[in-house]
């Protein structure tokens, strides 16, 4: 994989479709596929990885505790792993990566302008799959991402990983089928304590991983983010994956961050108005042909950038002593320790960043940073000017921008919008956020409702470059809400919103000095703010970037606020998840109508499910289960108290002339 044959660009991309676009989709489809496996894989198929799973000592081992747990009589309990087995498993097929390759091949070319590749990372990805088993770990979106992933790895000889998939997947008619031919293995969501099933799986998914089978994928997030944020990551998996590395099965084993960028998500609308409460649409086949008017659109262009495979050897140096791991028979279950479960949370946190800082951004998200502060519309000039201050900005601060060359800054401003017809549009030299079209809206309720989603689909991009921006923002706010200039009471304010806020953006574990010193040194390196040994100052000329961080933070700010309010005046001290999410709109309804509350964003039920999980680590509020439905206490003082914290010295209303 030469840069010469693929094309690279000056920035280590190439635009695969551009080959594409010249051969025909039935030769592309019949390629030879000649991947260079790993080097230590077990030549087997995907009835016998199926047998070892069966005949495990472990599986045994875990039917043998749970016979005595149980009256169930081994036999049952064997066919009944059997048949879980039967419903999870993959039959990856070469066949079937061809038929979908063929159908790929003519929807991306349709709806993508280009899908960029990093070509480094392609060259150590195919090394990386040669020496150990890997483990790739994209972000995840869209529906394109394990589509767009399985196609790149066809395109460029790479083995065709197996994906774990979420059920409602399976139950597709056909397409389920398709996709297991073609690498999805399917895993039933909240798990719980069935024990059984988490033996079958973390067996499975480690028979994999010892084998070499294939590479192995999965979503770390467990789900396509709604806001385009990064989700706090789900751990199940990653602690399977790893397991043979610590029993001493595999020498090493190699994590490859993904980030998948687009210039527009196939599936904006729907994301925003799952926020709002309308339910997802069921995974059908019917449905899926119904939604096929969406490849008449364009989505621009789309970036996948495979990290750098990370060893987890090397990362354990120094933190783990795996030896002891050693000690316990390779076949029996093993219970992480805390050492090991802290380990696996930082590591699982660690590959978000990564993800992160390799995402390509696009006019369009730092325009949508813009238009989110200007939401009575903004001149398309003074929209330009501000988007082009940004720029520099974000640039100072690390982030990985796309800008067309050779094409003017008003080009590149107007082509954007028009690409983003379904979010803003331009009339009269003045750019609005577009409600969505259809009957004009009866009740105020159904006005809220319009304005709403175009606020959230337009946040969404916002939140697609959020990452770059987080660490000043928390700085920001934190020098404005301290009690004096001094480092150790604006670290006291950082570390209380990097706690509050640490599920609506990822940080990693125990790291709050570090990603202070982050926000900070990007501050000072951009001339903003000034540091003496106890102090930190704001500069004369840096007030505009500190008046625009904050006004970043200013939605969630606001949001978080209304929902201590709700649960502060809210008369029950007990609530039910589905109360929550319906009492909560409703109060929030409400505030909006009156021009009490200003954010759309309050509205979005990531945020409030964000804020629950803060209040539960801040032990403000409990959760029990009662007749299967999470149940939340709600300590009030305690509520209040952090509401008063974050509200203490913060000055809501930043004027609108100060604004970006
Ligand atoms: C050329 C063109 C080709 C094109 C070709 C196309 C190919 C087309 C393929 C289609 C492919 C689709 C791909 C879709 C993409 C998705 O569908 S993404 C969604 C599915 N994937 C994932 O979710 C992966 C990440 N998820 C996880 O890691 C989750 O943790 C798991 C494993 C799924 C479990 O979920 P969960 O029940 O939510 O569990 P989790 O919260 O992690 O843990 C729950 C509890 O179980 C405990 N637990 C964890 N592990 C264990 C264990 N082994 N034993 C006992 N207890 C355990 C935990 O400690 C936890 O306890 P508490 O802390 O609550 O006390
Ligand atoms: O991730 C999935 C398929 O891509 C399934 O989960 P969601 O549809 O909830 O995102």
């Amino acid at each position: 994989m030469s840069a010469d044959a693929l094309g690279a660009e000056a920035d280590g991309f190439f635009d695969m479709l551009e080959e594409r676009r010249r051969s025909s989709d039935l030769s592309y489809a019949f390629r030879s596929f000649n991947p260079l496996p790993y080097r230590g894989a077990t030549d087997i198929s995907a009835s016998t990885l199926n047998r070892m799973v069966l005949e495990s000592q472990y599986l045994s081992y875990v039917i043998q505790e749970i016979m005595l747990e149980s009256d169930e009589p081994r036999e049952m309990l064997l066919e009944e792993a059997s048949a879980l087995l039967d419903e999870m498993s993959q039959n990856l097929q070469l066949g079937f990566i061809r038929l979908l390759g063929y159908a790929m091949n003519k929807v991306f070319k349709s709806v993508f302008s280009s899908i960029h590749v990093n070509e480094d990372g392609l060259t150590r990805l195919q090394q990386a799959i040669q020496e150990y088993p890997v483990i790739l770990l994209p972000n995840h979106r869209s529906y394109m991402d394990f589509l767009v992933l399985s196609y790149i790895m066809f395109t460029y000889d790479l083995s065709i990983p197996v994906i774990a998939a979420g059920i409602p997947l399976m139950g597709m008619k056909l397409i389920g089928e398709i996709f297991r031919r073609s690498g999805a293995f399917f895993i039933r969501r909240a798990i719980g304590s069935d024990k059984l099933y988490w033996a079958v799986l973390s067996e499975y998914v480690r028979t994999i991983v010892r084998t070499g089978y294939a590479p192995l994928e999965f979503y770390i997030e467990g789900l396509r983010s709604r806001t385009l944020k990064s989700l706090t990551p789900k751990l199940g998996m990653l602690h399977m994956v790893l397991e043979p590395f610590f029993k001493g099965e595999v020498f090493d084993i190699s994590l490859v961050p993904i980030s998948i960028s687009y210039e527009r998500v196939l599936e904006e609308s729907l994301l925003a108005h799952e926020l709002l409460g309308v339910p997802k649409p069921k995974e059908t086949t019917g449905a899926l042909l119904k939604a096929r008017t969406v490849l008449k659109e364009n989505y621009g262009c789309m970036h996948v950038f495979f990290g750098n495979p990370v060893s987890v050897r090397d990362l354990v140096k120094g933190k783990i002593n795996h030896r002891q791991y050693n000690l316990v028979p390779r076949d029996l279950p093993m219970k992480p320790s805390k050492e090991m479960q802290e380990f696996v949370s930082g590591l699982a946190h660690t590959i978000i960043r990564l993800q992160e800082r390799n995402v390509v951004l696009s006019a369009w998200n730092l325009m949508a940073v813009v238009l989110l502060q200007n939401l009575q519309g903004i001149d398309l000039d003074l929209l330009t000017q501000k988007t082009l201050w940004l720029r520099r900005l974000a640039q100072r601060f690390g982030a990985h921008l796309r800008w067309p060359e050779n094409v003017s800054d008003s080009e590149v401003m107007s082509s954007s919008v028009s690409l983003h017809h379904s979010v803003v549009r331009c009339e009269g030299g003045r750019v609005y956020l577009v409600e969505e079209e259809g009957p004009g809206p009866v009740t105020q309720e159904e006005g809220v409702f319009k304005q709403a989603a175009a606020v959230l689909m337009c946040a969404s991009y916002r939140n697609q470059a959020v990452h770059v921006f987080t660490r000043p923002a928390m700085v920001a706010v934190a020098m404005t809400t301290a009690a004096s200039h001094r480092t150790d009471d604006i670290f006291h304010n950082f570390t209380f919103l990097l706690e509050l806020f640490s599920n609506e953006f990822v940080v990693i574990p125990g790291q709050a000095v570090q990603d202070f010193e982050e926000g900070c040194s990007l501050l000072q390196e951009s001339g903003v703010i000034g540091r003496s040994d106890e102090e930190i100052y704001v500069k004369d000329n840096g007030q505009e970037t500190i008046i625009f961080l904050r006004a970043i933070l200013q939605p969630f700010i606001e949001s978080y606020q209304v929902v201590f309010r709700y649960l502060c005046e809210e008369s029950s001290q007990t609530l039910s998840e589905k109360m929550f999410s319906t009492n909560i709109r409703s109060f929030i309804m409400k505030l909006l109508i009156s021009g009490e509350v200003q954010s759309y964003e309050c509205l979005s039920s990531d945020l409030h499910k964000n804020v629950l999980s803060a209040l539960l680590r801040m032990d403000a509020v409990t959760k029990t289960k009662v007749d299967d439905q999470n149940e939340f206490s709600v300590n009030k003082p305690a509520v209040k108290k952090i509401w008063d914290m974050l509200s203490h010295g913060w000055t809501p209303q930043i004027s609108v002339d100060a604004r970006l």
